[in-house]
C-alpha cells in the first residue's frame, strides 16, 4: 500500500497488475479529511476523472512474492519513481465465498416478489413469487433502485396474459418476474450478448419461457407492456423504436432516469405518449405512459 499523485495512479495500477499482483484498488488518500474530493459520475458511466489528488494504491500480492521487487518492477516498467514509503500488512485467510455470499440477502419487492440467491432458502410466503438469481456478469440483481421500481410496477400493474418486452434485459430479472406474475409471451432484448445468454440461463433456472435476443432479431415484435431500464440518454435515442413496440392500449415503463432528468425524457416521448412519474426511489424515477387504444 502506498500513496501517489493523480497522474501516476492508473499507470502504476496497470504496471502492478502486469508485474503479477492479484488485484489493485485505488482509494482517496484524503478520505474522511477536509481535503476529500468526491468524484461523481452518472451511475453506470465512468466519472471524467478517475483518480483523486492523492491516491492510496492497495495491491493484493500472492503468497511468497517479494513486495519490494514487485514494486520496483512496476515502477521500472512504467518509468515512474518508486514511492518513498510503502506499507505491508497480512490479509488473514477467510472463507471468501461465504463472505461474498453473505452480502447478498433475499430482496423483497412490494410484498409480491422475492429475489433469492441460490444459497438461500426461498421464503415460504403465500401470494408471493420468487426469482432465483445470483449476482453475475449481467446487471440486475434487484438491489438497484431502478430494477426495484420496474419490479414494483410489474407487481402492481401487470395485466395477466400480457405480452411483455424487457428492453435492456441484463440478467433477465424483469422478464422472469413478468412471467412469474402471469405474463404471456415475453421477450428480453439486450445489446450485450453476455446479457442475452444470462437471461436465457436465468429463465431456464427459474423454469419460465423467455425468448432473449440481440436488438435486431425481432424487429416487429410488439407488447402490451414494454419495460426499459437503461439510462436517460439511450432512452431518448430509443424513443421512436420503444414507442412503436407498444401495442395500442399498452404500457411503456422506463427507468434508469434520475429525478432531475424526468421532464427532459418525458418531453422527448411526448409526440408518441404522455409519460408521468409513476414512482421514485433513492433519486431515481420510474416513468409510465399508456399508448392510446385504437391506434395502429
Ligand atoms: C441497467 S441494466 C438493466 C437490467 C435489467 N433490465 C434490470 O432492470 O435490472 C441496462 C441494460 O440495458 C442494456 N442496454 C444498454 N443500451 C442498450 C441498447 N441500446 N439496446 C439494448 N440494450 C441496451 C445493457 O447492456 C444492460 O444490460
Amino acid at each position: 500500500m502506498f500513496d501517489c499523485p493523480e497522474s501516476e495512479a492508473e499507470t502504476l495500477s496497470d504496471a502492478l497488475l502486469e508485474a503479477g499482483v492479484l488485484s489493485v484498488s485505488v482509494e482517496d488518500a484524503d478520505l474522511g479529511t477536509e481535503a476529500e474530493r468526491p468524484l461523481f459520475g452518472e451511475p453506470g458511466l465512468e466519472p471524467e476523472t478517475r483518480a483523486w489528488a492523492r491516491n492510496r494504491v492497495v495491491a493484493l500480492l500472492p503468497d511468497g512474492e517479494d513486495p519490494a521487487q514487485l514494486l520496483a518492477d512496476a515502477c521500472a516498467a512504467s518509468g515512474l519513481p518508486e514511492p518513498a514509503q510503502w506499507a505491508l500488512r497480512d490479509v488473514p485467510d477467510a472463507d471468501w465465498v461465504r463472505l461474498t455470499q453473505s452480502q447478498f440477502e433475499p430482496i423483497a419487492v412490494d410484498g409480491r416478489i422475492w429475489i433469492v440467491p441460490t444459497w438461500h432458502e426461498v421464503p415460504d410466503e403465500p401470494g408471493t413469487v420468487s426469482i432465483r438469481l445470483d449476482p453475475g456478469l449481467a446487471f440486475g440483481t434487484g438491489s438497484h433502485p431502478t430494477t426495484h421500481l420496474c419490479l414494483a410496477w410489474l407487481a402492481r400493474q401487470l395485466r395477466p396474459g400480457s405480452r411483455v418486452l424487457d428492453y435492456g434485459c441484463g440478467s433477465g430479472i424483469l422478464a422472469i418476474a413478468a412471467r412469474k406474475l402471469g405474463a404471456g409471451p415475453t421477450v428480453g432484448v439486450d445489446i450485450d450478448p453476455q446479457a442475452v445468454q444470462s437471461t436465457r440461463d436465468n429463465a431456464r433456472a427459474n423454469g419460465v419461457e423467455i425468448q432473449a435476443e440481440l436488438p435486431d432479431a425481432l424487429p416487429g415484435w410488439r407488447a402490451d407492456a414494454v419495460l426499459a431500464n437503461i439510462l436517460s440518454n439511450p432512452l431518448k435515442v430509443l424513443a421512436p423504436m420503444l414507442c412503436d413496440r407498444v401495442l395500442p392500449g399498452g404500457d411503456l415503463v422506463l427507468s434508469g432516469v434520475l429525478e432531475r432528468q424526468a421532464d427532459e425524457v418525458a418531453a422527448v416521448y411526448a409526440p408518441w405518449l404522455p409519460l408521468t412519474v409513476w414512482q421514485a426511489r433513492d433519486g431515481w424515477v420510474c416513468l409510465h405512459g399508456r399508448r392510446p387504444a385504437g391506434g395502429s
